[in-house]
């Protein structure tokens, strides 16, 4: 099933126009500093979160992948102050670590609409299903069913930036856990090796957290230097069963507001 997203046509903010060329220049985007493409990376220091603002800096529509609730008012004045139209507020999964920003953003940013996988369970405005397209002025990302750490757990890939959006599917050197939610290492192991590391080696992939600081990755370096997900399935499953991870300190209470959009 192949579900196209899109809105029309969103006039280019006044302030993002440079008259003489007619787009901007100086919101330029981290990818290709000659498209209109915007890219921003955020980060929440308590769950240590990544959450990712894209936009298209022609139409003025963007996109926001997995905010976090504590920080909707600091998203919403990012996309206002850059003159931005917020046409969905996404999630990678159903998070157990953190309260989405997605319903909050919804009134914070009127017009726009929260949007989550089918199989997450979660309620939005949008259900995503593998294969769909969201689009976003000139973008697309494409909604790849990831499994594995949560049944719904899709990774968005930009295909015409060579960029990749993981959730908790793929950490850097790590991978999501798979000991609550639905989680399945087999599962997980399966999507990791079908759906990203068989993308081109030079994609970067942008995860939804890091603990150590780092901020992005590459297909090829996790291929090569990823320490469970370079092992044999066997070897895998054991590393996974042997993490010995505490319980994230919100999942009581993060996965029912989840479910509603943080709204609760
Ligand atoms: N200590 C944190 C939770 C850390 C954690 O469990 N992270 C998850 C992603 S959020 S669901 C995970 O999959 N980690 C994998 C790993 O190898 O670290 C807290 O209490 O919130
Ligand atoms: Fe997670």
């Amino acid at each position: 099933m192949l579900l196209k997203l899109s809105f029309g046509t969103v006039k280019c903010a006044q302030r993002l126009v440079t008259p003489a060329v007619g787009k901007v220049r100086w919101i330029s985007s981290e990818m290709d500093r000659g498209s209109n493409f915007f890219f921003r990376q955020l980060f929440d220091t308590v769950s240590s979160t990544y959450t990712y603002l894209l936009g298209d800096t022609k139409s003025g529509e963007a996109v926001l992948i997995d905010p976090v609730l504590e920080h909707a008012e600091r998203d919403a004045a990012l996309i206002k102050e850059l003159g931005f139209k917020l046409i969905y507020a996404m999630n990678t999964h159903m998070h157990a670590d953190h309260i989405t920003g997605t319903g909050k953003l919804k009134s914070l940013l009127p017009g726009s609409k929260s949007v989550i996988s089918k199989s997450s369970g979660a309620q939005a405005d949008l259900h995503l299903f593998d294969g769909d397209l969201v689009n976003f002025g000139a973008y697309q990302l494409l909604a790849t069913a990831t499994p594995g750490h949560t049944n719904g757990c899709l990774t968005y890939i930009a295909h015409g930036q060579g960029i990749a959006f993981t959730g908790d599917t793929l950490l850097i050197r790590g991978c999501g856990r798979t000991d609550f939610q639905e989680g399945s290492s087999e599962t997980l192991y399966k999507s990791v090796h079908s759906k990203i590391f068989t993308l081109p080696e030079t994609y970067t992939l942008y995860p939804a957290h890091d603990y150590k600081g780092q901020t992005a990755t590459t297909v090829g370096e996790e291929k090569k230097y990823n320490p469970r997900l370079t092992k044999s399935l066997k070897e895998f499953v054991d590393i996974m069963e042997n993490l010995n991870l505490p319980y994230p300190k919100m999942i009581d209470k993060a996965v029912p507001a989840n479910r509603v959009c943080g709204l609760y």
